[in-house]
C-alpha cells in the first residue's frame, strides 16, 4: 500500500496590515509569512471504502505537551488547548473530503496526523495540515502539484491555506513552500526570497485565541503600513533592517483579549529579544534574533522562566519542497 508521508510547517506573520474591511465578512490584508521548522507530521494512504478515516495524536505524548504547558490531561484547560477534532471539523478531513468530490475519486482516505503545531497560536497549524493532506492526496492519485483546482480547494477551506501549497514555481517538480506576501484576504500568494536563514524564539502562552474575534476587535487604521521595507530587506539579508520592520496590526486587539500576551512581549524584550511582535491572531509571540546560537540560548532562559504555563522554542525560516515521500508498507 502506498503511504503518503510530509510534514506540514508552521509559519509566522513578520508583517500583517489591515487594509479595509470587505463585504463579504473578511478583511483585505498585506501580510508576509514564514514556514519555520516546527512541524506536524502527516501520514496519507488511500482506503477501498469510501470516506476520511483521521486519527489525531499530539508529539511526543499529550502528557508531555499537557506538562509542558502546565494543563493537567482531560481539565477543561488541556481539552481547550489540546483537543484536535479527528471529524469532519478537522481542515484535513474537510480538505481530502473537498478533494475526492472534486476529482472523483474512488474510495478513500486513512489518514495519521501528528500534532506539534499549538493551535489556536496564529502559527497556522490547521491550514498547514490541510495543504499538506491535499498535496498528498494528489500525490496518491497522480494528480499534478500545481493544479488550479488544488488552490481553490485549500482558499475554500481557510485564507491560510494557499500560502502552504507552496509556490508551483518555486522548486524542481512540486514547487518550494517558502517565504511569501499574502494579499486579499490572504489566498493571493507571491513568493518573497530571504537571503539566508532568520533564527527565532516563539513562545505559546498556553492560551489560545480565535482568529474571527481578533479580527472582530481590531481596527482598520486610516494610513496602513506598507511591506515594502521588510521584502527590501528579507531580499537583501539586512537583519537589522528586517527586525526593524516588522509590524502586526493585530496585535492590539490580541493583547486587549489575552493580556498574558503584552507580559510575555515585554519579558522578551528585557531578556533583549527587542524585536519581537506576535504572530498572525495570536496567542504566540516570537522574536527575531542574531543567529541559532542566541536563539537556542534565549528559548533556554525563557524556558526556564515561564515553562510550565507556556511552550518555548528555538526556531529557524525554512524553504520546504511542496513534493511530498511516498513509501510502501510490506
Ligand atoms: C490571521 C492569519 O492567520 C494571518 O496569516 C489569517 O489572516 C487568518 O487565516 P485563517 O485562520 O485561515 O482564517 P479563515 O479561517 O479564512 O477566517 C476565519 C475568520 O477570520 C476573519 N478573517 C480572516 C482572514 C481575513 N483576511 N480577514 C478576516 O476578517 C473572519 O472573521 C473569518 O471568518
Ligand atoms: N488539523 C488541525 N490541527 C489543529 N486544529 C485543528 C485542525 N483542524 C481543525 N482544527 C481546529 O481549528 C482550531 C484552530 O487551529 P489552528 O489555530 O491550528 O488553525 P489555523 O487557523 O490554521 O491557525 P491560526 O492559529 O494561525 O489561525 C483548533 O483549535 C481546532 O479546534
Amino acid at each position: 500500500m502506498k503511504i503518503a508521508v510530509t510534514r506540514p510547517p508552521a509559519k509566522l506573520n513578520l508583517f500583517l496590515e489591515l487594509l479595509g474591511k470587505r463585504s463579504d465578512g473578511f478583511h483585505e490584508i498585506d501580510t508576509v509569512m514564514v514556514p519555520i521548522d516546527l512541524c506536524d507530521e502527516l501520514k496519507l494512504w488511500r482506503t477501498d471504502d469510501p470516506g476520511i478515516e483521521l486519527q489525531v495524536g499530539w508529539l511526543p505524548s499529550i502528557e508531555i505537551v499537557a506538562a509542558r504547558l502546565g494543563v493537567e490531561c482531560g481539565s477543561p484547560q488541556a481539552d481547550s488547548l489540546l483537543s484536535i477534532p479527528s471529524g469532519e471539523s478537522n481542515l484535513v478531513h474537510r480538505a481530502l473530503t473537498e478533494f475526492s468530490k472534486r476529482l472523483g475519486v474512488t474510495g478513500g482516505f486513512g489518514c495519521q496526523l501528528h500534532k506539534r503545531i499549538p493551535a489556536g497560536a496564529g502559527m497556522g497549524g490547521a491550514s498547514s495540515d490541510a495543504a499538506s493532506a491535499l498535496l498528498a492526496a494528489a500525490t496518491l492519485c497522480d494528480v499534478s502539484l500545481d493544479s488550479p483546482f488544488l488552490w481553490e480547494i485549500a482558499a475554500s477551506i481557510g485564507s491560510d491555506v494557499p500560502f502552504f501549497l507552496g509556490d508551483p514555481q518555486g522548486g524542481s517538480g512540486g514547487g518550494a513552500i517558502r517565504a511569501a506576501r499574502a494579499r486579499g484576504r490572504g489566498e493571493k500568494i507571491e513568493a518573497t526570497p530571504i537571503q539566508g536563514t532568520l533564527n527565532f524564539v516563539v513562545v505559546f502562552p498556553g492560551a489560545s485565541l480565535s482568529t474571527p474575534t481578533v479580527y472582530g476587535h481590531s481596527v482598520v487604521p486610516d494610513q496602513p503600513l506598507s511591506a515594502e521595507s521588510l521584502v527590501a530587506a528579507l531580499r537583501s539579508g539586512d537583519l537589522a533592517a528586517t527586525q526593524t520592520s516588522l509590524s502586526n496590526r493585530l496585535a492590539q486587539s490580541a493583547k486587549e483579549i489575552l493580556p498574558r500576551i503584552d507580559e510575555i512581549l515585554k519579558t522578551m524584550w528585557r531578556f533583549g529579544m527587542t524585536a519581537c511582535q506576535l504572530t498572525g491572531s495570536g496567542s504566540a509571540c516570537f522574536a527575531v534574533v542574531q543567529s541559532a546560537d542566541e536563539a537556542r540560548h534565549c528559548a533556554n532562559r525563557l524556558r526556564s522562566l515561564l515553562e510550565p504555563g507556556a511552550f518555548v522554542i528555538d526556531a529557524r525560516s525554512v524553504s520546504l519542497p511542496a513534493g511530498i515521500t511516498i513509501g510502501d508498507t510490506k
